[in-house]
């Protein structure tokens, strides 16, 4: 009798595998880094194939320490990345470059174009999303368009195109498949009919060719090749890491939402069976789609996405090396009562939600002389609960849905000045749980719903329990001050990245002072870009 579900949590840093047992119990863990490729500035690559390694190194690893056959799995599930985007030979199974990950910004022009052509709306009105670079189908484009005869090998249906989801169970199953949460990041995937969209392909001109099978996050996808783990092993559950988080967080009703505070910061609400169209520039997207006896059940969500979060910690220590390890900046924070005025606006990848700026850039304002580098460190972590800020207000007014506590989980939520203070922002209470590998728990649940492990969500809903709640503690009137602040900052570091080429049109800013540079600059800039 199988005793575990073995869950793939394929991360932007690190690949991990996780056993659960039927408690949703961690009862083992194993880990691997692999290299992040910066081949510009801007662009962010991994290679497909060390991701395919580590992740597979790191499940035989945990089935090994734990001395269990391949027979102890009822089922493995998957939960990734999302967006970032693999082209693959559909015979040899060789990548035909590195992927391109969520974060690379190398489209941000193309993205302009389409907006030129008078395509965000209908982007956003079929597919819920923003017209952005973080999507999948410019990443597409540009594979197509820069790789040796790609788009002719498309065309030909020699290709394969694949979120990270599609490309792991390709390489354990041979199958070419994703779920309709993964699908939901494409910038392809009709929210609304739950197809790939010809009408997007068309403009955007992707051969249908290349699309995996879009199936439910607890589809039975097919069983491993044998060489994987020795015997054969049934992979039956996917979704993007967010939305897996969501799942295992146990938010199944509308109204519910967790914050994931990984590289990134990933706020997700449950709206129920309802697309919101969002007023407020978030995303609604695909929270998973469950086949059950009556058929397959489609649950929505509204998201606001933040490009850096625990990223922000790496900065500090690997660029600025003001800590060695990510945990040690609480102390550092702590060791001040405040930031002394700084605010660091994190924007080294564009802002995510809801400001959708690919040309904002890191902006650090307020320092005095006696600023020094645990000012900057607490500015770096509260810069991450800010973000959070303009997210839930986004969602809050997007929404008619009250939020009466936020469940947090990610490698940073682990920081107790972080969450206190994040309660203290929001002025609502921050709850986290005692699993807090919650995108892990949320692919083995769905996995192990489709093997009959558990019967339904509600007995998923039972293991959840909390392990620290955050009251809110500071003064709405504080709190209001702290936000107008940062949203001051935040003007600072907007629409700073351009082409040098604008500064031929208003040579005279030179040496104007701040203020008249940032109105040249967005009046020249937003034209083309925004309007
Ligand atoms: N104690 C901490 N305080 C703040 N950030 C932390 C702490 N521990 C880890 N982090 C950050 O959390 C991130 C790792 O979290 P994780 O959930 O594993 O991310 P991902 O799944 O995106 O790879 C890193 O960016 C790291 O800097
Ligand atoms: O790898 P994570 O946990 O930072 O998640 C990345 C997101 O899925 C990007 O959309």
């Amino acid at each position: 009798m199988p005793q575990y579900i073995l869950a793939l949590d394929q991360g932007t840093t690190s690949s991990r595998a996780i056993l659960f047992d039927h408690g949703g119990h961690i009862r083992g863990c194993a880990q691997q880094e692999f290299r992040q490729i910066f081949p510009q500035p801007g662009w962010v690559e991994h290679d497909a194939n060390e991701i395919w390694e580590t992740q597979l190194a790191v499940a035989r690893q945990v089935l090994r320490e734990n001395q269990l056959s391949p027979a102890a799995i009822a089922a493995i599930g998957i939960s990734n990345q999302r967006e970032t985007t693999v082209l693959w030979d559909r015979v040899t199974g060789k990548p035909v470059a590195n992927a391109i990950v969520w974060q690379d910004r190398r489209t941000a022009a193309a993205c302009d174009a389409l907006r030129q052509r008078g395509l965000a709306d209908l982007v956003q009105a079929k597919t819920g999303l923003e017209l952005d670079a973080y999507f999948s189908a410019t990443k597409i484009q540009w594979l197509l368009a820069h790789v040796a005869g790609a788009r002719e090998r498309a065309e030909r249906g020699e290709l394969a195109f694949g979120t990270i989801d599609s490309w792991l169970a390709f390489k354990l199953t041979g199958a070419h498949v994703t779920d309709t949460s993964n699908a939901s990041r494409t910038m392809l995937f009709n929210l609304h009919s739950l197809q790939w969209d010809d009408e997007l392909l068309e403009l955007l001109d992707i051969p249908r060719a290349i699309l995996p099978t879009v199936v439910p996050a607890n589809a039975r996808i097919g069983h491993c090749h044998p060489d994987c783990f020795g015997a054969p092993v049934l992979l039956a559950g996917l979704a993007g890491d967010q939305q897996a988080a969501t799942f295992g967080q146990a938010c199944h009703h509308p109204g519910m939402a967790k914050n994931t505070y990984g590289t990134g910061c990933f706020m997700l609400m449950n709206t129920g069976h309802t697309a919101i169209r969002s007023q407020n520039r978030l995303l609604s997207t695909i929270g998973w789609t469950l086949e059950g006896r009556s058929g397959a059940d489609t649950t929505y969500m509204l998201e606001g996405s933040v490009f850096m979060a625990g990223a922000t910690i790496q900065w500090l220590r690997d660029c600025l090396q003001i800590i060695q390890h990510a945990s040690e900046v609480e102390a550092l924070a702590g060791s001040v009562a405040d930031t002394g005025g700084v605010m660091l606006v994190p924007a080294f990848a564009g802002l995510g939600a809801p400001h959708w700026d690919p040309y904002a850039r890191g902006t650090l304002v307020g320092m005095t002389r006696g600023t020094g580098r645990a000012h900057i460190a607490r500015a770096a972590l509260e810069s991450i609960a800010y973000q959070t800020a303009d997210v839930l207000q986004a969602m809050q007014a997007d929404s008619a849905l009250p939020l009466s506590e936020l469940r947090v989980n990610g490698g940073a939520a682990s920081n107790n000045l972080l969450m206190q203070f994040q309660a203290d922002i929001l002025g609502v209470q921050v709850v986290r749980p005692a699993v807090t590998e919650t995108s892990a728990l949320g692919a083995a649940y769905l996995a192990g719903l489709a093997v009959g492990f558990w019967s339904s969500p509600e007995e998923l809903a039972t293991h959840w329990s909390m392990e620290r709640r955050f009251e809110p503690a500071m003064a709405a009137a504080e709190s209001q001050l702290r936000l107008a602040n940062w949203r001051r900052a935040v003007e600072r570091s907007k629409a700073w990245q351009f082409d040098n080429s604008w500064w031929f049109l208003c040579p005279g800013s030179y040496s104007m002072c701040d203020d008249q540079i940032t109105l040249l600059f967005v009046k020249y800039r937003r034209i083309p870009y925004l309007e």
